[in-house]
């Protein structure tokens, strides 16, 4: 099938579920186009997937919020061919309170979560739409659905991101590209550590797997959903998040929100 035989572009494909996306997508025989600033560990992936025999895995050093970093991408993708899929992943998150947070790394938080996904899109899909096809998967969040009080940035992002892969998804119909907002719960990796250093916390007995939220998303995104919720109880969550009153939604978020991330009761104030 024209969707999955080309080369798939995977940002943030040096830890987690990038890295479980590049993977899995080079094991079922795709070239993946792997971008991080983390180099070794691009490197790793590389030598693991050619030890495999599974389908190269390119390395590409690059900070996505860098200017010029959308053309870098599409410029080496075309080098390699052309892309059938992109996977907008990368992205981080900032625990604690808003005043509390420092305004340089917030506006980086917005940088990457949103305007590079925005310039990738940009950039990659209109080489989807003339090559007749492709996916994009864009990963948002269970944080996308309501307020989150406590890491407030990070679920605006996110709701940002959902919102722009719906609206593409229709402007694109007809084209044959697909455009799928992944939207986990929490998933082992190591955004927890990057948002909220020190802070301890306990991994909870619903949580993804990177391996298994990747799975989840290259499956939802081969077959075209829009909005792709791994788990029924993430799903029941989002559902919950559409039907609450506003009000009533802000404030359970506020009050249980990082705990349900693993930060314990009252982690409301979580110094990041
Ligand atoms: N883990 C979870 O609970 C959930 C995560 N998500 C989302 O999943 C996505 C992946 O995060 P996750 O795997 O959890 O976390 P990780 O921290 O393990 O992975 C984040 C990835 O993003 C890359 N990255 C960060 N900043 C940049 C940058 N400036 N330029 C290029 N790459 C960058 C990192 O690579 P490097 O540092 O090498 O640049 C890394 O590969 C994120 O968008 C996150 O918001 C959504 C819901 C739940
Ligand atoms: N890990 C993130 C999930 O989206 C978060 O901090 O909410």
């Amino acid at each position: 099938m024209i969707m999955t035989s080309g080369l798939a572009i995977v940002t943030g494909a040096s830890s987690g579920i990038g890295a479980e996306i590049a993977r899995q997508l080079s094991a079922r025989g795709q070239p993946v186009l792997a971008i991080g600033r983390r180099a070794h560990r691009l490197e790793e992936l590389s030598a693991q997937a050619g030890a495999a025999g599974h389908a190269p895995i390119h390395p590409l050093e690059l900070d996505v919020t860098t200017e010029g970093a959308a053309l870098r991408v599409r410029d080496r993708a075309r080098e390699l061919g052309g892309a059938a899929w992109l996977v907008n992943n990368a992205g981080t998150t900032r625990l604690g309170p808003f005043l509390e947070g420092d305004p340089a790394a917030l506006a980086m938080l917005v940088r990457l979560n949103c305007e590079s996904v925005v310039a990738l899109c940009a950039a990659i899909v209109p080489d989807l739409v003339a090559r007749g096809g492709g996916r994009v998967l864009n990963v948002a969040s269970l944080a996308a659905f309501q307020p989150t009080p406590g890491h407030a940035v990070y679920g605006a992002t996110k709701a940002f991101v959902l919102s722009l892969s719906e609206s593409l998804a229709v402007e694109l119909e007809g084209t044959g590209v697909t455009v799928t907002a992944l939207c986990p719960g929490p998933v082992t990796t190591e955004i927890f550590d990057v948002g909220a250093p020190g802070v301890p916390r306990r991994k909870l007995p619903f949580e993804l797997t990177a391996e298994g939220c990747a799975a989840y998303a290259i499956a939802a995104a081969e077959r075209g959903n829009v909005v792709a919720i791994p788990t029924a109880l993430s799903k029941a969550t989002a559902q919950l998040s559409r039907i609450l009153p506003r009000a009533a939604l802000r404030r359970l978020s506020a009050r249980i929100g990082l705990s349900v991330l693993g930060y314990g009761a009252r982690a409301r104030g979580v110094r990041g």
